[in-house]
């Protein structure tokens, strides 16, 4: 029996890569500047069960040295090692698809930092298709002071919220019940047609409740995304007759494509929870991908660095559970997309290499050389589960 599972912490990038003085992030460090946080604290972090695969020193490999409070240890038992990221940008769809074979080697459209962001032919015409009265803010922005900035405002008048970010992506954000979530999703179909002429890879909907210059995101985001440009592993692994369960914003990011199951979960826990009982069920040939996405948004975007520490701990605690359940002829990857270094100006991903941490029964514990194709990772595990190879990438197993 062959099974494979993907663990993706979205956004918890190693440091920066050699290209990272393109996107401005050199020196950019997700899970180095959160340890030096932890340590000036003095409450180093402690993360016994990656560390034990292998995670520090993969970060060591990466960034040329030990994250604060980690250090050289014996007896690892995961293969781990690190990769720097092929496609031209640092966005989570682009991290997505080259994870399973297909890196972004196009550009993607971005919307400029001006307000109005948002070219006045597509707004206009996306008014006239929805009849919504008209818009705030339309401009680069956090999403969740935005919803602060414009809430009250957004309830008084209906016109919604739209914002993007160093992401190519429309958000649209619109109150749950004043403005009504069926109605948001409408919004966000037609503006997703309307995009397509500016490459723009993700229109996502941003429901909120609350009143009173005091509003919360609930979790029925919606992401309305372009499918990869090739088939992914996820094909592969779904044409070899494999079931494909996506855990979380999975099935979103691939548009679908290459999905058998769908299993959503409010936070990480829940989706840790989620991929436990997934775990159990899923059968010989399947692929098992999951993103955890506060990572990114509740900490890495928020720029929270207590927060993203307090995740990592959180999951690390969890680990153990999943590593006890894996059957023979099991093969986990614990990995990520993109980095987003919540010590960074801005709120923007950091172009950062990604961990690469392969476990599961009888796998030799070693060292691997860095990556140059995060499709490294598909690759591996094609020729673990036996299908058709990625389009890029060579097995590091
Ligand atoms: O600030 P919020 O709305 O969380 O936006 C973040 O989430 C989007 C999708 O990952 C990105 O565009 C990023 O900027
Ligand atoms: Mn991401
Ligand atoms: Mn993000």
């Amino acid at each position: 029996m062959s099974r494979a599972f993907i663990l993706l912490l979205d956004s918890f990038g190693l440091g920066a890569t050699p290209d990272a003085g393109k996107f401005g992030d050199t020196g950019a460090n997700t899970f180095g500047h959160i340890a030096a946080w932890a340590a000036g604290q003095g409450k180093p972090m402690s993360l016994p069960n990656l560390e034990r695969l292998g995670l520090a020193a993969a970060a060591r490999q990466a960034s040329g040295e030990w994250a604060e409070g980690f250090a050289l240890r014996e007896g690892f038992t995961g293969a781990y090692g690190a990769a720097r990221e092929r496609s031209t940008g640092k966005d989570t769809q682009s991290g997505h698809w080259e994870i399973a074979g297909v890196p972004v080697e196009f550009d993607w459209g971005y919307f400029p930092r001006e307000v109005p962001s948002f070219p006045a032919e597509l707004t206009d015409r996306l008014q006239e298709l929805t009849g919504i009265p008209g818009y705030l803010g339309n401009c680069h922005a956090s999403g969740t002071e935005i919803i602060n900035r414009f809430g009250d405002q957004h309830v008084a008048e209906g016109k919604i919220i739209v914002y993007t970010s160093g992401d190519s992506v429309m958000q649209i954000a619109a109150h749950e019940e004043h403005f009504g979530l069926e109605r948001l999703y409408a919004v966000c179909e037609a503006a997703f047609e309307l995009v397509k002429p500016y490459n723009i890879g993700r229109v996502i909907a941003r429901p909120f409740l609350g009143e009173n210059g005091n509003y919360r995101r609930t979790s029925n985001r919606h992401d309305y995304a372009v499918p990869p440009p090739s088939p992914t592993l996820l094909d592969h692994v779904k044409d070899a007759g494999g079931e494909v369960i996506g855990l979380g914003k999975i099935s979103d990011i691939f548009a679908t494509r290459g999905i058998s199951r769908v299993v959503k979960g409010a936070d990480n826990m829940a989706l840790f929870d989620a991929l436990l009982k997934v775990g159990g069920e899923a059968g010989d040939g399947s692929l098992t991908f999951v993103n955890f996405v506060d990572f990114d948004q509740s900490f890495g975007h928020r720029r929270d660095i207590a927060g993203y520490s307090n995740a990592l701990h959180e999951l690390d605690a969890r680990l153990p559970e999943f590593i006890a359940a894996m059957k023979d002829g099991d093969l986990a990857v614990i990995t990520a997309d993109h980095g987003c270094d919540p010590s960074w100006p801005g709120s923007d991903h950091t172009r950062e290499h990604i961990p690469m941490i392969f476990f599961g029964p009888g796998l030799k514990a070693q060292q691997l050389p860095i990556s140059e194709t995060f499709s490294d990772i598909g690759a591996t595990l094609a020729k673990h589960l036996g299908v058709q190879p990625t389009l890029n990438g060579t097995s590091l197993l």
